[in-house]
């Protein structure tokens, strides 16, 4: 019998998550059955997305979701060996069993040399965010300019570079000097410390005096408000998240974007990922050849230890990372 741990969520959270509000808890798991394979979380993914799932699609006491890259350890399943390691949709933790209809083999061709954790961001979904964010909300053309926040984020960072291979000028913000100075490395043409420039609004202009064809809006609320009145005429606004209002108490009222919609005639259009569910092997094996290319740079924010979990949640939701924010179990 193998005993998995596991993290609930022992407590809805109230504006920031604090670890409290979590609580581990042991799984004693059967033997399997004809079909049923079990696993191994090797390493696990921390998202923002978990913030407002939890909310709307969890009760206290689940199991947090998530998703991880795992071993397979035994196998009574013919179409998967031991030894294995696939992306899973298992929640936080350590061991599970499956019937391997939620289980993804990771992209064929992947090199022995690229860390597996990667099928959870550059070569995963914050990837894939990117890629259809980019391709098919914005349509972004060569020549443009392109405006993406939290850019040194799993799904922003990739934005940045794809949209350089697009033929673009990039734009992005983040919330550090180090963070700044790590997107001026992967290629970004203009980049800044939004908390700490004087005015949003002049931050925005020097960058790019002429404003914006598309903006990748990971954060909304004050940021999405400003950036907004900077948009160029047929502008496209790809709202990809939320991150700013995830945490708060109290629904802020912002100020109202339907002047500037209306005279710079914009389009803004939010997004799930999922949607392009059936192509996302197309947008997996693009991304593949980038990073093996060299073209897109990928950067990740590693936690040891699955007991470190809620904390690297935590941190994820503070900024404290640059590229995809894993835990290593
Ligand atoms: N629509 C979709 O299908 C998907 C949407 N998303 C969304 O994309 C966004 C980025 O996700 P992801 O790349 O995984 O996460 P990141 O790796 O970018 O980590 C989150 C980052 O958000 C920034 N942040 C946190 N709070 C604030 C705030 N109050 N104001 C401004 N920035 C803040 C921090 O960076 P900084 O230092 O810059 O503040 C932090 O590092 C999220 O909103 C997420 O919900 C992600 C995947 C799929
Ligand atoms: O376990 C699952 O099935 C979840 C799998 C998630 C997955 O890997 C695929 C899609 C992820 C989508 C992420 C979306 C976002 O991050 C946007 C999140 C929320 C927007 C609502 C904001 C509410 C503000 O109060």
């Amino acid at each position: 019998m193998v005993t998995a741990k596991a993290w609930v969520l022992k407590k809805h959270f109230e504006g920031f998550p604090k670890t409290s509000d979590f609580d581990q808890k042991m799984i004693e798991l059967p033997n399997l059955k004809d079909g049923e394979l079990l696993l191994e979380s090797v390493f696990l993914s921390v998202d923002p997305y978990m913030r407002p799932y939890s909310q709307r699609d969890m009760k206290e006491g689940d199991i947090m979701i998530g998703t991880q890259v795992a071993r397979i350890v035994e196998s009574k399943n013919p179409a998967f060996t031991v030894g294995a390691f696939v992306v899973a949709r298992s929640g936080w933790r350590t061991h599970f069993i499956s019937d391997g209809k939620d289980l993804q083999h990771l992209p064929p061709n992947w090199p022995e040399s690229l860390p597996k954790s990667l099928a959870l961001g550059t070569v995963g979904m914050p990837g894939l965010t990117a890629y259809f964010g980019l391709l098919e909300v914005c349509k972004m053309k060569p020549g443009e300019t392109v405006l993406v926040n939290a850019a040194a984020g799993a799904v922003g960072s990739v934005v940045g570079q794809l949209a350089k291979i697009g033929g673009c000028k990039v734009v992005g913000c983040a919330g550090s000097d180090d963070k700044v100075a790590y997107l001026k490395k992967i290629g970004f043409d203009e980049a800044f410390n939004y908390k700490t420039v004087t005015s949003l609004d002049e931050a925005l202009r020097k960058a790019s005096p002429d404003g914006y064809d598309c903006f990748f809006d990971n954060v909304g609320g004050e940021f999405a408000s400003i950036a907004i009145n900077q948009m160029k005429k047929f502008g496209r606004i790809a709202v990809c998240g939320a991150i700013s209002q995830y945490n708060v108490s109290m629904p802020q009222k912002g100020p109202y974007l339907q002047v500037p919609m209306i005279f710079q005639e914009l389009q803004m259009k939010g997004f799930i990922v999922t949607r392009w569910n059936n192509r996302w092997e197309e947008g997996l094996k693009a991304l593949l050849k980038w990073v093996m290319e060299g073209k897109v740079k990928c950067h990740e924010h590693v936690t040891e230890g699955f007991e470190n979990m809620p904390t690297a949640f935590i941190g994820m939701l503070k900024g404290e990372n640059i590229g995809k924010a894993i835990v290593k179990a």
